[in-house]
């Protein structure tokens, strides 16, 4: 399958300080990707060179098979909802419609119209009247009725209360079900991920972690523990994320292609939580130096 959003060597310099970097990435069409981080570690500025708002200062970057923003059909390609859901405030929920029926050539006015009665707006009331979850619900609106190939969402539910946050990551799984889009959206909230996303990127200080289908992120992934090894005698073929070992016992928290055998080791399951976790917490160093990307093989 094509991919939806091809990265190489991407980077992106603010004065003398990058706030991406080396960032090769090749996001197959068709998946709901989950874009995790700290605070600062460079999601807004993937997303924001993505949607073409800006350009790299290394490497390249397609989105849909185009450069981001070059000319009126690659912008109809992708919908961008930037993490300040912006939307006018002196216009109406109503005017906001208008507005996007007449700027995309691609507009559904009735998929539009239709999520608006179900959210309960007043098409009358003026955006910046709207709470900041309803705000949010509008420019998502805005996005899925652009009816875009990809859409791209900045933290979509910072706004939301935990039960408009279920709705709104439902509507968006259910749009992408209809219109065969792609997401790709950025969040704090693993649970968020993890219930609504196939694929995951993490980003942390400026890298890519580790990138992959969730799935196979989860099959590749375990938690190892037995009776307490030296570091240096740790079974070689397993790549170690971390290592914690009490005066009796090693845990070992591993990635590794191939089944575990040594029955010195009691192998359990690791949650996608877990495995973003170790990876956020992995030193910067070890990711420099391990194997390209870290990405799952399939
Ligand atoms: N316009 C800018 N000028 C200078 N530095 C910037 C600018 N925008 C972002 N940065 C810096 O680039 C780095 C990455 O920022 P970015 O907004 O991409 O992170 P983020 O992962 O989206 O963070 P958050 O989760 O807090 O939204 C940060 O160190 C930030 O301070």
């Amino acid at each position: 399958m094509s991919a939806v959003l091809r990265a190489q060597a991407l980077g992106k310099k603010y004065k003398q300080r990058w706030a991406l970097r080396d960032c090769d990435l090749d996001i197959p069409a068709g998946r709901v990707v989950g874009l995790v981080g700290p605070n600062g570690a460079g999601k807004s500025t993937l997303l924001n060179l993505a949607s073409g708002l800006l350009t790299p200062t290394a490497g390249t970057i397609e989105v849909c098979g185009g450069r981001p923003a070059a000319g009126v059909d690659q912008l109809a390609k992708v919908g961008f909802v930037a993490q300040d859901t912006p939307t006018y405030a002196s216009l109406s929920v109503a005017d906001h419609l208008d507005l996007g029926r007449h700027l995309n050539p691609t507009w559904d006015d009735a998929l539009a119209r239709d999520r608006i009665r179900r959210l309960g707006l007043d098409p009358k009331q003026r955006a910046g009247k709207l709470s900041g979850g309803q705000r949010a619900q509008l420019a998502l609106t805005l996005g899925i009725a652009k009816r875009p190939q990809l859409l791209i969402l900045d933290e979509p539910v910072a706004a939301l209360d935990p039960l408009a946050r279920r709705e709104f990551m439902q509507d968006l799984m259910e749009a992408v079900a209809e219109h065969e889009m792609s997401v790709v959206l950025s969040s704090h909230l693993v649970s968020d991920v993890e219930r609504a996303c196939d694929y995951v990127i993490v980003l942390v200080d400026s890298r890519v972690q580790v990138t992959g289908d969730i799935e196979d992120l989860v099959a590749s992934h375990h938690r190892l523990t037995g009776p307490r090894r030296d570091p240096d005698t740790l079974p070689t073929g397993l790549h170690i994320l971390s290592a914690s070992h009490t005066e009796r016992q090693t845990t070992l928290l591993v990635r590794t292609d191939t089944a575990v055998h040594d029955p010195g080791w009691t192998v359990s399951p690791l949650g996608l939580e877990d495995i973003i976790l170790a990876h956020m917490t992995r030193p910067a160093d070890a990711v420099r130096d391990s194997r390209p990307a870290l990405e799952v093989l399939r």
